[in-house]
């Protein structure tokens, strides 16, 4: 149990499907240029999978490249670079078609862009709610329609979201950030029990915090506002996961077609199963209370310093 990743998920790393399994599938991750995605590129290029790395921008995606031909068993014409932003949703189905001419299929599609958010509710406005359901949920859904026909011709398919434990719990200064993942759990397992006569599997990977540049870039209270504070002295993310190993956990879900997976470290993995599992209304109260106090009082002292 003290493990950071689902007891589902700890089974298969251990006893089921490694990654490797994987290796020359055509793989398409949007949010490549860093973070996660970036993690997610390096450790299925170790793979052997060949990769579409998407983002708004070239020169980081040809970096995360360089990275992926230096340390993975992948040759370069394995690796496109397809800039692509989430938000562009006319421009979707024309990146489709480029994969589909460079690889002349895809077998798993990661929607993994996304923005986080750093403001309590009555100090975000609505342009900022906006913004983050526009790229959190609709850039998903648009990829995914662009590409779902494909896979549905194939009869065959893989379409991993990356959500978040803010998917399954409420998280204070995060409103928009937890409604908008909360949706793509609504998106997506509809979307599955839909899918039940084909073989297209739907992944919704919940991570809790993870080290990467998403501290940087979260909204506060306006689309154009970020935070201005140093993220490795952020109390809220002393103890996050490191990158590799969230990618390696996602790429442990993503070769054994598992349905939902939570990727945290505790206490953070702790919240999901005493939410699931104990739902004893009064411990929980007292436990989102608690929670709430204390990421609140942090983002109300930051907003002062900023
Ligand atoms: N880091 C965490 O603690 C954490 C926890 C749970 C879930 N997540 C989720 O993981 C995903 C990746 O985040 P990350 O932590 O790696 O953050 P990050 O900021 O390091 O990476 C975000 C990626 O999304 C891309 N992106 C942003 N806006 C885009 C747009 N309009 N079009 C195309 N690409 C765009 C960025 O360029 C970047 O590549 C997000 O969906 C985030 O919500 C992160």
């Amino acid at each position: 149990f003290l493990s950071d990743g689902d007891l589902s998920l700890m089974w298969y790393e251990r006893f089921g499907k490694t990654p490797d399994q994987l290796a020359g599938k055509v793989v398409w991750i949007t949010g490549a240029s860093s973070g996660i995605g970036e993690a997610l590129a390096v450790e299925l290029s170790r793979a052997g999978v060949k990769l579409v790395l998407s983002a708004r921008r070239e020169d980081e995606l040809r970096r995360v490249k360089q990275t992926c031909l230096g340390t993975g068993k992948v040759s370069d014409s394995d690796v496109l670079v397809l800039p692509l932003d989430s938000v562009a949703f006319d421009t979707h189905a024309g990146c489709v078609e480029q994969v589909l001419a460079h690889f002349g299929r895809i077998d798993v599609l990661v929607n993994n862009s996304g923005r986080g958010q750093r403001s309590v509710f009555w100090q975000t406005s609505l342009a900022g709610d906006r913004h983050i359901f526009e790229l959190n949920v609709l850039g998903q859904v648009s990829l995914t329609k662009a590409v779902l026909p494909h896979m549905m011709e194939r009869g065959e398919g893989q379409i991993m979201v990356t959500s978040s434990l803010s998917g399954i719990i409420p998280t204070p200064a995060g409103s928009a950030y937890s409604g908008s993942k909360f949706a793509v759990h609504g998106f997506f397992g509809a979307l599955r029990a839909e899918l039940h006569s084909y073989d297209i599997n739907i992944l919704l990977a919940c991570p809790g915090p993870v080290i990467s540049n998403a501290g940087k870039n979260v909204l506060v209270g306006e689309p154009d506002k970020t935070s201005t504070l140093d993220p490795t002295k952020d109390p809220l993310h002393s103890n996050d996961m490191p990158t590799a190993r969230c990618a390696r956990l996602l790429a442990v879900g993503m070769a054994n077609r598992l349905d939902e997976i939570w990727v945290a470290r505790h206490p953070y993995l702790l919240y999901p199963y005493l939410r699931s599992y104990l739902p004893v209304p009064a411990l929980e109260r007292r436990m989102s209370k608690t929670f709430a106090k204390r990421r609140m009082k942090i983002v109300m002292q930051d907003k002062k310093m900023q």
